[in-house]
């Protein structure tokens, strides 16, 4: 078995995500993470920004014009949307493998994009190209993708938890799905808001996006692709008072004939050969996928109401974004899909 060492490199260093990437990486086996980039703090170590990383990584950060792209086999964009586009770009045809961690490619066309998130798409050509990076659904694809457009952290948890019940054909009407979700103040990133102040944040619980969240379309379309029609469904989003973390409840309305034991089988099919999918037997908490690349899902059948309740928990910057950045990685690269990523979670 071949241990070559991939050179990768990380545009967006003093990011939440970026900071992630780097935490995975470097435990990676066959990764060397040779450039790391930040246009605010260049000249600067890594370690003076994220200082957990003192003495482990106390690489200097360098502007992204001064990346020597030719010498890297992969780059994540751990940018901004709107951002990441101008550097998906410049660099779409210079042989190296693009990940890109913000939602500007993951979606069906530029169209779709601009009525979504209320702004140009500057980079039209790149959606031919772009693969949306969910190895459970697009591994095929991903193994031979050039740009990778990395899932949203809500679309992760929502995603997995609709999929196997609309593969299977046994909801009643797919437009009908609800989608109930909470994440940490880490999704929103790492610079400071109104939203994100303490004392907004800390002691309390809101729902925000009722309606209109852009990860509505990107859930919607990937469940569309996947029954061949499509579907229109609930989202929404709620700020919890915790770091990191997303819990999401998911209701469809299924005819009667369902058993527990026949919707247990259908995610155990559906996921059967997926190192990161854990079905659980009772409802996951955040903590139990802390730090993990886990995605935890408990179906619960109703038959009171004839209602499938499927419960579940990621770590929104390893599941919903680094972690699951360095699953892609891995199939690009024709690595072990699990490489790196096999990280205990941290609870308590
Ligand atoms: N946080 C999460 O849970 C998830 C995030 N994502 C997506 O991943 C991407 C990165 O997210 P995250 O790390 O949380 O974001 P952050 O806001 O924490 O970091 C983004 C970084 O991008 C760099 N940057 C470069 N140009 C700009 C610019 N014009 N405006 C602002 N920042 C700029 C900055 O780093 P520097 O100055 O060092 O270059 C900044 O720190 C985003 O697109 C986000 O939507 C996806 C899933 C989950
Ligand atoms: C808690 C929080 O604010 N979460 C972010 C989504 C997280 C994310 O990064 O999503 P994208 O990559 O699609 O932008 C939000 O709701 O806008």
């Amino acid at each position: 078995m071949s241990t070559k060492k991939y050179r990768v490199g990380i545009v967006g260093a003093s990011g939440y995500t970026g900071s992630e990437l780097a935490r995975i990486l470097i435990h990676h086996p066959q990764s060397d993470l040779v450039a790391i980039t930040s246009e605010s703090h260049r000249g600067k170590r890594f370690s003076d920004l994220h200082q957990q990383f003192s003495g482990i990584l106390d690489t200097t950060l360098i502007g992204s014009d001064e990346l020597d792209i030719q010498n890297l086999d992969v780059l994540f964009l751990a940018l901004p949307h709107g951002v990441s586009m101008e550097f998906v770009k410049r660099w779409m045809n210079s042989g190296v493998k693009l990940i890109d961690l913000s939602g500007d490619f993951r979606l069906s066309s530029p169209t779709v994009y601009e009525e979504w998130y209320k702004k140009d798409h500057t980079f039209p050509e790149g959606f031919e190209t772009a693969v949306y990076g969910m190895p459970e659904l697009h591994a095929e694809a991903i193994r031979k993708a050039r740009l990778v457009a990395n899932p949203g952290c809500y679309p992760t948890a929502s995603i997995l938890s609709l999929a196997p019940v609309f593969h299977s054909g046994v909801a009643v009407d797919p437009n009908g799905a609800i989608v109930d979700a909470k994440s940490g103040t880490t999704g929103a990133g790492v610079k400071a808001s109104n939203t994100t102040h303490f004392s907004n944040v800390n002691d309390n619980f809101k729902a925000y996006g009722i309606g209109n969240h852009r990860h509505t379309v990107e859930i919607q379309e990937q469940l569309s692709f996947l029954v061949k029609k499509s579907v229109n469904l609930q989202f929404t989003p709620h700020l919890l008072p915790v770091d990191r973390g997303i819990l999401a409840t998911s209701y469809i309305q299924l005819t009667g004939g369902m058993t527990q034991q026949k919707l247990n089988a259908l995610y155990r099919d559906f996921y059967h050969d997926q190192p990161f999918v854990r079905i659980r037997k009772e409802a996951p908490a955040i903590k139990e996928v802390r730090g993990s690349n886990f995605a935890d899902l408990f179906p619960f059948w109703d038959s009171r109401t004839n209602r499938a309740i499927i419960v579940a928990a990621i770590d929104n910057l390893v599941k919903g974004a680094a972690g699951q950045a360095v699953h892609n990685m891995n199939l690009m690269l024709g690595l072990d899909e699990s490489m790196g990523l096999l990280q205990v979670p941290l609870q308590p």
